[in-house]
């Protein structure tokens, strides 16, 4: 069977900026893989043209052997490319819940006409949502801060919320940007057990950008490495760990990064 996600020859340039230049990978279905490097490596940037936030100025995309490269940014969800963004993207004035269900609303097809006409088919989605939203809120153990507004809830916890919403949209693939920076040690592992839990007991493939090396090489299946925006490596975790390239570029921003 094909790769789950193909990237060919992709390239990206901000001005006289190659961000990301002529990178090639793949991710398999049932895998966690990461995309580690430097700082302004280019990982964001690859990450937003798999995602469409970002439109690619050279190279292809075939997803679940769909060529995505230039969809439409609004179709990404609903095709099955769920994520989490750098920053924090909540409603923080919503509850738990309804920043769940906000993911949701991608698969509900009926609007505001289609709800007085079809009064029923509008009530069996919301009840169907309803109770998807509930089951990502066991999944991710936040039944006791569901009815809470989002903003005043910890860091930690506001990013598991985001990655329920992300959850929400039912993704073939989950994309997940430095989801444990800005967390503590506790918060970091209980994501990692719940990123692991989303591969084994919901069968979705992860693909993440992140800094925090012992996280990549724990959870991590492969690892691709981007440095000035083209890929120097890619491998399992001790692949990665002792290839001389990697060892190399990491060396030019801190002693010892990837060890
Ligand atoms: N919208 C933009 N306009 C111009 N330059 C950009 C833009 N976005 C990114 N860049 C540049 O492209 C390069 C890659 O940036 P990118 O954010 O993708 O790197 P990164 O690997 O994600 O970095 P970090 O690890 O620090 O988040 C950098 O030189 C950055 O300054």
């Amino acid at each position: 069977m094909s790769a789950l996600l193909e990237i060919t020859n992709l390239s990206k340039s901000f001005g006289g900026i190659k961000a990301v230049n002529d990178v090639s990978m793949t991710v398999e279905r049932g895998q966690i893989c990461s995309v580690i490097g430097p700082n302004g490596a280019g990982k964001t940037t690859l990450f937003n043209m798999i995602s469409g936030v970002l439109r690619p100025s050279a190279g292809k995309i075939i997803f679940d052997g769909q060529d995505t490269t230039n969809m439409k940014p609004w179709k990404y969800a609903a095709a099955g490319v769920g994520r989490t963004f750098q920053n924090l993207a909540l409603f923080s004035q919503g509850t738990v819940i309804e920043n769940i269900l906000v993911g949701r609303h991608v698969h509900m097809k009926s609007n505001a006409l289609d709800a007085a006409i079809f009064w029923g088919r509008a009530r069996r989605e919301e009840m169907a949502a309803r109770q998807r939203a509930e089951e990502i809120v066991d999944f991710l153990e936040i039944e006791e801060i569901r009815d809470m507004p989002v903003g005043g809830l910890s860091y930690g916890l506001q990013k598991r919320v985001e990655l329920g919403r992300a959850l929400a949209c039912d993704p073939k693939i989950l994309l997940l940007d430095e989801i444990v920076a800005g967390m503590n040690h506790e918060e970091s592992e209980d994501i990692a057990r719940f990123v692991l839990d989303i591969r084994e007991e919901l069968g979705i493939p992860i693909l993440m950008v992140e800094h925090d090396m012992k996280i990549v090489m724990d959870i991590s299946d492969y690892i691709h490495v981007i440095n000035f925006g083209s890929k120097i490596a890619s491998g399992t975790p001790d692949e990665i760990k002792a290839n001389p390239d990697v060892i190399k570029a990491y060396l030019g921003e801190s002693e010892g990064a990837a060890k």
